[in-house]
């Protein structure tokens, strides 16, 4: 059984087409700068030489026709003809209150989906063309979506409510919901499983730094607190979007600039952040090498990432009384060593102490890493994320009809046999 996970973020669409009896994946890519200009695909089967290709993808419907047409293409393909892929998982950021749990997508689904949709701008839109582009292309399968929100359902109602009036709540559902959910449920796992205990005793703080960053503070394998809120938008700084700001700068702002509320929307979820400070940049290695060469406001940007990764590990440490361990993870957590090492200076207080040489050598390929002093009390590990296979593992458990919810399905990454 074939089964293609479908991950499209903000800026990249990432794939994997899995199959389920031999436990493998037959190919997986990534197409990078969706949306950004210059954008490529590049595609990994196991034992062949990686294919890359240069293609313009202005949108997320031309990255998904760009995958199947690379996934069927006689020379880099893997199949026939699509009718060999079983089912397709999508990620779905924002379910709102409405999905604690992976669903097969039918119309009243996607219709919900919809409805949330001006809550995750950059997200749902994109979620949306894909299931309708694979749909298309593949209509006689199950599509089943797995929400980036669902893992953070276990939230306590002091973590998830805002100081706001209540009936904005009630009304509107305007509460924290949290992202990025498959990706902190797999680190966690395998967190677990490196510092040898059960997740049932662990405390951990995962920091998901991609284009999109989050962190979570999980407790015993649920989340009990994470940084992105009503939207992705709260928390960290991200490439292009600000995180937790004072919230009287908007009106203010509106007020100065004669700007509308979409307007004020559009420029904290698209020109902030680190492009927002750098005027240039959003990816990390641009913002990197120039900072590097001696550019001020590349090296402000770093700075103010840095300080609030800083503190979000700091205050998330105090939310669950004490830390096993702290994990990074996405493309910024797995291969920026200089980020990691400006935000784990001078934690030395709370049981941090980091190998300097070792964190800067760990990249994605260097596999799950403990980038921490062997007697560090607090251990910090670099673990590659891989949220499209918890995506194939609801799938799979909810065809066969083993599907209880999204946190206690027993995921096979877990087991001993599992090679990351
Ligand atoms: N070697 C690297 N050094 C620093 N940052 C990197 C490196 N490789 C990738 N990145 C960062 O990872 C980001 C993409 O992360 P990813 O998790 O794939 O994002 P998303 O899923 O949100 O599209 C890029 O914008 C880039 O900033
Ligand atoms: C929710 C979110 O920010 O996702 P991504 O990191 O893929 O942009
Ligand atoms: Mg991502």
């Amino acid at each position: 059984m074939d089964i293609l996970a479908l991950n499209c973020g903000s800026s990249s669409v990432k794939y994997q087409l899995f199959n389920w009896d031999r436990r493998c994946v037959v190919a997986k890519g990534v197409v990078e700068r969706v949306t950004i200009g210059d954008s490529f695909i590049v595609h990994e089967v196991p034992g062949r030489d990686n294919y890359k290709e240069h293609h313009e993808c202005p949108d997320h419907r031309v990255a998904i026709d760009l995958i199947i047409r690379t996934l069927i293409h006689p020379q880099q393909g893997v199949v026939k003809q699509m009718n060999e892929i079983s089912a397709v998982g999508h990620r779905v950021v924002h379910g709102g209150e409405k999905f604690t749990c992976s669903v097969p997508i039918d119309a009243t689904v996607l219709d919900a989906i919809r409805s949330v949709q001006h809550l995750a701008p950059l997200h749902n839109p994109p979620n949306i063309s894909g299931i309708e582009a694979a749909q298309s292309v593949l209509p006689d399968v199950p599509h089943i979506a797995i929400f980036d929100t669902a893992f953070h359902q276990t939230m306590p109602a002091h973590a998830y409510t805002y100081p706001l009036p209540y009936q904005w709540y009630t009304d509107y559902g305007v509460r924290r919901y949290g992202f990025h959910g498959t990706s902190h449920l797999y680190v966690s796992k395998r967190a677990a499983i490196k510092l040898g205990k059960p997740l049932s005793d662990c405390n951990i703080i995962t920091l998901h730094i991609g284009n999109g960053v989050s962190h979570t503070a999980i407790k015993g394998g649920r989340s009990m607190d994470t940084s992105m809120g009503l939207t992705p938008l709260e928390g960290a700084m991200m490439g292009t979007r600000c995180g937790d700001i004072d919230p009287a700068i908007p009106p203010f702002i509106m007020d100065q600039e004669g700007c509308t509320p979409r307007e004020i929307d559009s420029i904290l979820n698209k020109k902030s952040g680190l492009l927002g400070i750098t005027g240039r940049f959003t990816d990390r290695r641009d913002v990197i090498a120039e900072a590097q060469k001696g550019d001020e406001r590349c090296q402000l940007a770093l700075d103010v990432e840095a300080y609030r990764l800083k503190k979000y590990i700091g205050a998330y440490a105090a939310a669950l009384g004490g830390v096993d361990a702290v994990v990074f993870t996405a493309g910024v957590g797995e291969n920026a060593g200089l980020i990691r090492q400006k935000a784990l200076e001078g934690l030395e207080f709370m049981g941090i102490h980091l190998d300097v040489e070792k964190n800067l050598k760990t990249f994605s390929k260097s596999g799950e890493t403990e980038i921490t002093k062997p007697d560090s009390p607090v251990k910090v590990f670099v673990i590659p994320t891989n949220e499209e296979l918890v995506f194939v593992e609801d799938v799979v458990a909810i065809l066969n009809g083993s599907y209880t919810d999204h946190m206690n399905f027993a995921y096979s990454f877990t087991s001993p046999e599992y090679k990351p």
